[in-house]
């Protein structure tokens, strides 16, 4: 019997990504196990939002080996859920806040699926950590840009996820909806989810993330925060050194146990 106990998220070996087989980055090399976060930080087209369309099945990969759950990327839908880097449903399709939030138990529902009154519950669950209950019945494409970012936010939430792909998930949030953001990933991950990221806010994932990864068209550096975020790394990757001082960064251990809705 295979043992499935020590399968990672995702595993990726000797990794190149890229588009119309043109590479962006090659020899991408990672783990990510249950219950844990990684962060992709780089400047502007160094391949962040590549990987995790990669890593989500959206996009072909060019070479080497990629892992998710143990299977090839785009075979588990249902439990990976996806925060792409633009909306564009809401335009397209007359839809309401909660509609969009709904929208994230469908995977499991299926597409003949209703949903029941636990599925209503988790809706607005997800609508309140967020803080857009009182936008539930407003069109989508009525809303500012960060509360139609809080509802995508709350949609991510809803799916219940065991695999989080979020591409810049704090775009264009206020102070609170930040914090909103964090407390809520930090209960993700101790419910046992997993968490891949990519963020222009060093300082905040940093702080959520076990891992990061530093990437300027190539992987300049991987490994705790502690490691990872030093100045030299820093310089490699943005041309800039950030703040004058040595940050101190802390992995928050959970408080509940893992797996508990895996
Ligand atoms: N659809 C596409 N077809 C071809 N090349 C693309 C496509 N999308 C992105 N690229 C290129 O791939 C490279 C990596 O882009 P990517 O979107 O991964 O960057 P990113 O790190 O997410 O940047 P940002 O911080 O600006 O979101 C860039 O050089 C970009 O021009």
């Amino acid at each position: 019997m295979v043992s499935l106990a020590h399968v990672p998220d995702i595993a990726a070996r000797g990794l190149t990504i890229g588009y119309n087989g043109v590479k962006v980055v090659d020899k991408i090399n990672f783990e990510l196990a249950e219950g844990q976060a990684i962060a992709l930080i780089g400047t502007n087209g160094s391949g962040k939002s590549t990987l995790l369309k990669t890593i989500v099945g959206l996009l072909p990969q060019l070479g080497g080996d990629l892992q998710i759950f143990g299977d090839k990327p785009g075979r588990n839908p249902k439990r990976i859920a996806y925060l792409g880097q633009f909306h564009t449903s809401g335009f397209v399709m007359p839809l309401r806040a909660a509609d969009v939030v709904s929208m994230g138990r469908y995977p499991r529902l299926g597409l003949m699926g209703r949903m029941n009154a636990e599925d209503r519950d988790i809706v607005r669950q997800s609508m309140a950590v967020m803080d857009v209950e009182r936008l539930a019945d407003a069109p989508l494409r009525a809303l500012s840009g960060g509360q139609q970012q809080r509802i995508f936010l709350a949609q991510v939430l809803a799916h219940r996820a065991d695999l989080l792909v979020l591409d810049e998930p704090t775009a264009g949030l206020d102070v609170g909806g930040r914090e909103r953001y964090l407390q809520a990933i930090k209960d993700e991950l101790c419910r046992g989810a997993s968490v891949v990221v990519a963020t222009h806010d060093v300082q905040d994932e940093a702080a959520l993330c076990h891992q990061v990864m530093l990437l300027a068209h190539r992987v300049v550096a991987l490994g705790p925060p502690d490691d990872v975020l030093t100045p030299q790394a820093l310089l490699e990757t943005f041309g800039i050194v950030i703040g004058g001082d040595q940050k101190r960064f802390t992995v928050l251990e959970c408080v509940h146990p893992h797996h508990e809705h895996r």
